[in-house]
């Protein structure tokens, strides 16, 4: 591990080195649950050129600690968007916003509160529904009345799934990769742990620590381990690491754990970690809309739905669920993996199959 602590907090703000990365002022935005969020920044990129028929452009949805940084030059899904790529930005009008409650650049707990100092547990609880709406008004600043398609895996595919179901003349077809119509039991109780293990972390402060010299990146590390692992399958681990140890004596996959700990802790905030984990939790598409089952079969968009074969943290059942709830989706398709849910990310020449299969 580095031997430097991480700072207080890892978050962007408007002027760190924005790269290609813009920031767009959206105004206040009304929650689902009620209260209003004043002054809603956005930060996004894009690829490539919007059409004057306005009708070429896609949304891509980052999972939990992406970022608006999903295209060529090191992005999360490079190999998938670029020129002559799955996603040809030659044709395509590529965006990719930072999601809400996060920190990279879009609104969240470590950005300025109207008065000035950072939200901290002072930031509302928002959903799902919440960051699709911040991106409906993205949309509409840049002048995108339909997304020709929605992608997103994990925590992207809920917004994506979102997306399709709240605003359904918005978009024309969705990807929906690894991820389910409601947060299960299950995921809320791997959750749980992550959480428990931030605030029991004495620098949390009750989410108030974003002015402190350092932060709770102990237990934000804690929270990535036990959610690292649960992003890979046993036997990925097995294969990988076995039994063998690090010079340090270590087990090596101790080691590998320690490594995404740690740089997890010098990237990301953990207040935006909570915020966004409890987002997940959160999720149901079918919450006031009469059931999963009413919330899908009101999707018109056409579908393409895919999990991975090893992901034991989003079960193919989920997507199974999904396919065969989406009248617009041709059953369920499969991406064989070792890599566990993070196949949604890794497996790129199976992605690119899947997209091509939506955008024709
Ligand atoms: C889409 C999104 O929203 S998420 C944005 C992207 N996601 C992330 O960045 C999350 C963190 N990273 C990951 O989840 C994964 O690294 C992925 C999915 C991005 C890539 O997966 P893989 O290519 O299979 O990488 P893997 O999990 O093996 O990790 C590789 C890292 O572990 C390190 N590593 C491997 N074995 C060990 C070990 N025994 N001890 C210490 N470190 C180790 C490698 O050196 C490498 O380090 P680096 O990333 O600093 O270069
Ligand atoms: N590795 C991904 C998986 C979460 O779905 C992330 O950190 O966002």
């Amino acid at each position: 591990m580095s031997a430097a602590p991480p700072p207080a907090t890892a978050a962007w703000r408007e002027g760190d080195s924005p790269g290609r990365r813009r920031f767009r002022a959206l105004g206040a935005l009304d929650l689902a649950a009620g209260g209003v969020l004043p002054d809603v920044t956005v930060a996004y990129e894009t690829w490539g050129a919007l059409n004057p028929g306005r009708d070429n452009a896609i949304l891509v949805e980052h999972a939990l600690t992406g970022d608006a940084h999903a295209g060529p030059d090191g992005g999360w899904w490079d190999g998938l968007i670029g020129p002559g790529r799955a996603v040809d930005t030659d044709r395509w009008f590529v965006v990719c916003a930072n999601v809400l409650g996060g920190c990279q650049g879009t609104t969240g707990p470590a950005s300025p509160a109207p008065d000035g100092a950072p939200w901290g547990s002072r930031f509302p609880r928002v959903g799902i529904r919440d960051q699709v709406a911040v991106e409906a008004l993205l949309a509409d600043a840049l002048g995108i009345p339909v997304w020709a398609a929605v992608l997103g895996g994990s925590m992207g595919g809920m917004r994506a799934l979102e997306w399709a179901v709240g605003l359904p003349s918005r978009v024309s077809a969705v990807l929906l990769l690894a991820c389910p119509a409601a947060a299960s039991t299950d995921q809320i109780a791997w959750a749980a742990p992550q959480l428990a293990a931030i605030r029991a972390d004495p620098m949390w402060n009750g989410g108030d620590y974003h002015g402190a010299e350092t932060g709770p990146h102990v237990g934000l590390g804690v929270a990535r381990r036990i959610a690292h692992t649960t992003y890979r399958s046993g036997a990925e681990l097995q294969e990988r690491f076995g039994r063998a140890r690090a010079a340090d004596g270590r087990f090596a996959v101790e080691s590998y754990l320690d490594h995404h700990a740690d740089k997890l802790s010098r990237r990301f905030d953990a207040g935006s970690y909570v915020v966004l984990t409890e987002a997940m939790n959160d999720h149901d598409v079918g919450e006031g809309r009469g059931g999963v089952a009413a919330a899908l079969s009101s999707v018109t968009a056409r579908a393409v739905v895919a999990g991975v074969d090893s992901d034991r943290l989003y079960p193919l059942a989920q997507q199974e669920e999904l396919a065969a709830g989406i009248a617009g989706a041709d059953g369920l398709r499969v991406i064989t993996s070792s890599s566990g849910h993070d196949g949604f990310l890794t497996e790129i020449p199976q992605l690119a199959g899947l997209v091509k299969e939506l955008l024709g």
